[in-house]
């Protein structure tokens, strides 16, 4: 298997549906310029950006020269390098609803190619509402922009569809157009580096494989938790809520590198064939046991860090009755042998305390207590939390001597600390771009894996669906309402946010 760096990109053209948007401006330029910075992309670029807006290349340059300032994590553009990577942006003002753009994209990438000398291979990223998907992608299947002799590329933004069946009939659209190693769904969360560094904490070392399953693991707890609010992307939001945002894909996508078998080979099909067997395995809840299981939650207004901040119906003035999540926790059984009986729980949402995502592994306690009890009032069960954003460490807790004449116990971490690496995380987008650009599909979404995804959510979203919910129902700058306190611990768990006090062993 080649490495990245001896599959070299080679000669690209870039095609940004939505180019003027927010996501084009503060992630995928971005990515694209430290790519550039970092020596992976080809001589032979190109980057064009398409939308409705008129505007020349310079002006699309600026803007994206602002973007790039406000939210590259090199910062500023150095002149030098910016003077270089400008040259590779172009501005298209295009109509995906107008047969015409398609026509004038198609002369603009062959003029090039023929100044090149040859055929490029072109990456079609629609960063575009989920309702352009199907127009863009029978235009470029059929003014032939896409070839399937040569390495042509879609990617696809998420939202991907709305449930099972929206799902099944994109990809049956998709599939009928590509194929299938042609397109790249993105969840941009298998990107981050934390995220990734999963398989290698669990595959590249024999330590923790064998505690890795029911016999050792109480239960694991997956929490995506953002300051912010939905802002301006109300429009979007109220028809989506917490659970298809970030539950469907993220928070699902962690679960399956948590939980997955050892792959045979890092192969793209190999790993997605281990994380697809997670979503099978996961118990789906039945309609009437919905409330049982998961929990939503809406905010009000409260306050966050000393800042007042308004409550979702006041941010989102499109529906004043809103019944959108902007939380959900829900608990899942994986039945399978490595994980009968075990809860997990996955939780999310918008205006928490903190912006935060973790995942925790609670060990189970002692079999049998050794020390007096007197003399373990501290003995706490070994954890492993694995931090991915904004801190990104792996931290793992176990007991220890205090140190005294006295046999008392001790809680004491060992922890593994991005900040003590010398390279700079590059950004989720950057992989993941680079991976499109390289055709390694290995993190991104195979259809299967999506409607499964969707499977699994099925019938919460058909109980949410109705409604009846007493939103708002937690103030923001709260950890979400109080059913979620009681979902976990019913069976005497707890969030772990919330562990200072509590947290001793049984
Ligand atoms: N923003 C984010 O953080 C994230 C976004 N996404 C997904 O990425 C996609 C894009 O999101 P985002 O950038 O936020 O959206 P924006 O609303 O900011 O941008 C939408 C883009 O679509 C273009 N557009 C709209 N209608 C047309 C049309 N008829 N013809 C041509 N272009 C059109 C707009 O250009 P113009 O107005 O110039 O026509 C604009 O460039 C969505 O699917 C979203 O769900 C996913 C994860 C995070
Ligand atoms: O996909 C999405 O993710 C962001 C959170 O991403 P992060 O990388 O900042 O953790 C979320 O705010 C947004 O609602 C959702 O669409």
């Amino acid at each position: 298997m080649k490495t990245k760096t001896e599959k070299k990109t080679e000669p690209t053209i870039i095609i940004v549906f939505g180019g003027t948007g927010d996501l084009s401006k503060r992630k995928l330029i971005p990515a694209f310029y430290n790519l550039f910075l970092d020596g992976w992309m080809p001589d032979k670029l190109a980057i064009y950006g398409l939308g409705r807006s008129e505007m020349d290349n310079e002006s699309f340059q600026i803007k994206l020269f602002d973007g790039l300032s406000e939210f590259s994590r090199s910062g500023v553009p150095e002149p030098e390098s910016w003077e270089k990577f400008k040259k590779n942006l172009n501005y298209l003002p295009s109509n995906i609803n107008d047969q015409k753009s398609y026509k004038e994209l198609l002369n603009e990438i062959e003029e090039l190619e023929e100044e090149w000398g040859q055929r490029a291979n072109r990456l079609y990223y629609l960063s575009v509402a989920p309702k352009f998907i199907e127009t863009v992608c029978r235009n470029l299947k059929s003014f032939k922009l896409v070839d399937d002799q040569n390495k042509d590329r879609i990617i696809i933004e998420k939202p991907f569809g709305y449930d099972k069946d929206s799902a099944i009939s994109l990809n049956k659209m998709l599939q009928e157009l590509f194929d299938e190693d042609q397109i790249f769904r993105i969840d941009h969360y298998l990107g981050k580096e934390t995220v990734q560094n999963i398989l290698a904490f669990r595959f590249a070392n024999t330590l923790f494989e064998p505690l890795w399953n029911r016999n050792y693991i109480d239960y694991i707890q997956i929490t995506v938790a953002e300051d912010v609010g939905i802002g301006d992307r109300g429009g979007y939001y109220e028809g989506a809520g917490a659970l298809r945002d970030m539950i469907q894909n993220h928070l699902l996508q962690i679960l399956c590198m948590i939980a997955m078998e050892p792959p045979v080979t890092f192969e793209a099909e190999e790993i997605r064939n281990r994380k697809v067997d997670v979503l099978k395995a996961i118990r789906r809840i039945p309609i009437e046991e919905v409330h049982n299981y998961a929990v939503r939650g809406q905010y009000a207004s409260g306050w966050i860090k000393g800042k007042e901040v308004l409550g979702y119906r006041d941010e989102n003035d499109t529906n004043r009755h809103s019944q959108t999540e902007t939380f959900a926790a829900i608990k899942f059984y994986i039945d399978n042998w490595r994980w009968q009986d075990v809860p997990v729980y996955l939780r999310t949402g918008k205006r928490m305390q903190e912006k935060t995502s973790s995942i925790n592994i609670q060990f189970r306690p002692v079999p049998h207590m050794t020390f007096p009890t007197s003399h373990s009032d501290n003995l706490t069960p070994n954890r492993l939390t694995i931090n991915i954003q904004p801190h990104m460490d792996i931290k793992l807790r176990f007991m220890t001597k205090k140190t005294g004449l006295e046999m008392n116990l001790n809680s004491s971490e060992m922890i593994f600390n991005y900040d003590s690496c010398s390279t700079q995380s590059p950004e989720a987008y950057e992989t993941l771009l680079l991976d499109a650009m390289l055709g390694d599909t290995t993190l991104f979404m195979r259809s299967d894996q999506v409607e499964e995804a969707w499977d699994v959510l099925s019938t919460i979203q058909q109980a949410w669906e109705k409604g009846g919910e007493d939103f708002p129902n937690y103030v923001a700058g709260s950890w979400g309402p109080e059913k979620a306190e009681a979902l976990i611990a019913r069976q005497g768990h707890f969030w772990t946010m919330d562990i200072k006090k509590n947290d001793k062993q049984k």
